[in-house]
């Protein structure tokens, strides 16, 4: 009977062990499928980073050019791999910000992004490729730097940094990059730095020009501190707009990373109380001393009214996402959808269909019999425009009978600046050009490429 007991004893811890074991593996599975595989969607807490007391050899060989730098120096590259980063938007600045910080050795890396990779991203988000088109470019991005760097720990956010979840997030970092593309992620961004205590490495870029500042930095001001009211969103202008340089926002990318590296190592940086200003048409660097912290400020400043995130889509009156910056700026009965248009084009009614975008834009492709006069011109009345449009009228005008003058259709890119147009347009009639009646094609071109001709090429 004793001998039967010990016998089940042994044998049940045995099992234990095994049990024990299995456990184990299962839990080593997943950690390691979660950190290579999913992206993590829900804001999880981050392992807290075990400071290194020193430098493996491999880490000396791997930082070696840097770390023989007297600015840095072992104790400098010890403090660059227990500082982690959240990069907020994995495109043209956030990209080769996360690029150089995992070359350099960072600690985490977080890696946020709604979005998921295009075509057109190619050209400046550099750590996407073409077999990455349609994935997620927070994954993206993260198997890119696990390729470069595999001891950084990197965490990819599937996901749209909002007023919910932007606390939770940034409080786990050390210091935030605001590589995003929109007005009201700034003011979340830097409202959740201010009321979480983090540095904020900012940058943006736009055709041939970038700017930089660190807000939030050591008593220096915040975003707000200088921008407390929101520009109108008619004149903000994103890169699907205006255009960019891929190798613009790449330079200000870099320079995110170099004051993001400048502050994890200890040397800290010199752009708390400056704006650097990028022109790249000229090759030069423009520095502009900010405003000091504004004690009147709402966020950061002695009596804070801005105690936790609100509504930032409301502040600003657009969305935090550049994706449908849909304008809604006149009626429905001034307004007509593109199979309209086509109805009035195959009719061969008479009209003048004018195309108000830039020249550089026609010149990629427009439709027959368009007249371009741009947006611009129409806006500061440019005489010779007037006058072009006034003859292109009456022209049209002579091959009508009676007395009744031809209706005009606008057409741009998407549909928003036509609408600035018609409103213009609206204003002149009767007095600088005859009375007209005018009609936005709702969509623009990229609408005619998706419902009507899918030749059209879409930019
Ligand atoms: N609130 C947000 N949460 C997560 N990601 C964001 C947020 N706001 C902007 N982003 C991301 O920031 C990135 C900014 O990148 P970039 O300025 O190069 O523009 P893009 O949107 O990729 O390109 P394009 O304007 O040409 O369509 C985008 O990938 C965008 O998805
Ligand atoms: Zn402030």
């Amino acid at each position: 009977m004793a001998q039967e007991v010990c016998s089940l004893k042994a044998q049940l811890r045995e099992k234990e062990k095994e049990i024990a074991d299995l456990k184990n593996k299962l839990a080593q599975l997943e950690k390691s499928h979660t950190s290579t595989l999913e992206l993590r969607d829900r804001v999880t807490p981050l392992t807290p980073l075990k400071a290194k007391a020193s430098l493996s050899n491999e880490d000396i060989m791997r930082y070696s050019r840097q770390l023989i730098l007297p600015e840095l120096g072992v104790q400098g590259q010890l403090n660059i791999s227990k500082t982690s980063v959240l990069i907020v938007g994995c495109g043209g600045l956030g990209c080769p910000l996360a690029q150089y910080l995992a070359a350099a050795g960072i600690g985490h890396l977080g890696l946020l992004d709604y979005d998921e990779v295009e075509l057109s991203n190619l050209h400046r988000q550099v750590l996407h490729g073409e077999d990455n088109l349609g994935q997620a470019k927070a994954l993206s991005a993260a198997c890119a730097v696990r390729r470069l760097n595999s001891t950084v720990e990197c965490i990819p956010y599937h996901l749209q940094l909002s007023s919910e979840n932007a606390l939770q997030l940034i409080q786990q970092y050390d210091i935030v990059a605001d590589c995003s593309d929109n007005v009201p992620t700034r003011y979340l961004v830097n409202d959740a730095c201010v009321l979480s205590g983090k540095p904020l490495v900012s940058a943006s870029a736009l055709r041939m020009e970038g700017q930089l500042a660190v807000y939030n930095y050591h008593g220096g001001p915040c975003y707000r501190c200088l921008y407390p009211v929101p520009p109108p969103p008619e004149t903000v202008t994103n890169c699907s707009d205006g255009g960019v340089l891929g190798v613009v926002p790449g330079i200000m990318g870099c320079f995110q990373a170099l004051e993001v590296l400048k502050i994890a190592s200890g040397q800290g940086s010199s752009c708390g109380q400056q704006l650097v200003i990028f022109d790249a048409q000229d090759a030069r660097f423009r520095c502009i001393k900010l405003r000091p912290r504004q004690a009147g400020c709402v966020v950061c400043g002695e009596n804070p009214s801005i105690t936790h995130l609100a509504d930032y889509e409301s502040f600003c009156g657009s969305a935090a996402t550049d994706k449908c910056r849909k304008l809604n700026l006149l009626s429905r009965d001034q307004r007509i959808t593109v199979q309209d248009y086509k109805s009035v084009m195959d009719s061969t009614e008479p009209h003048l269909l004018l195309d108000v975008r830039p020249p550089v834009e026609v010149d990629i492709c427009h439709l027959p019999c368009s007249v371009n006069i741009p947006l611009s011109s129409l806006e500061e009345r440019k005489i010779e425009h007037l006058q072009l449009l006034q003859e292109r009228i009456r022209q049209v005008k002579q091959q009508m009978a009676g007395d009744c003058l031809p209706p005009v259709y606008v057409i741009c890119k998407m549909g928003n600046d036509s609408q600035k147009a018609v409103q213009v347009l609206e204003n002149l009639s009767g007095s600088e050009v005859d009375s007209i009646m005018v009609k936005d094609i709702s969509g623009g071109l990229m609408a005619w490429a998706k419902t009507i001709d899918p030749t059209f090429p879409q930019y």
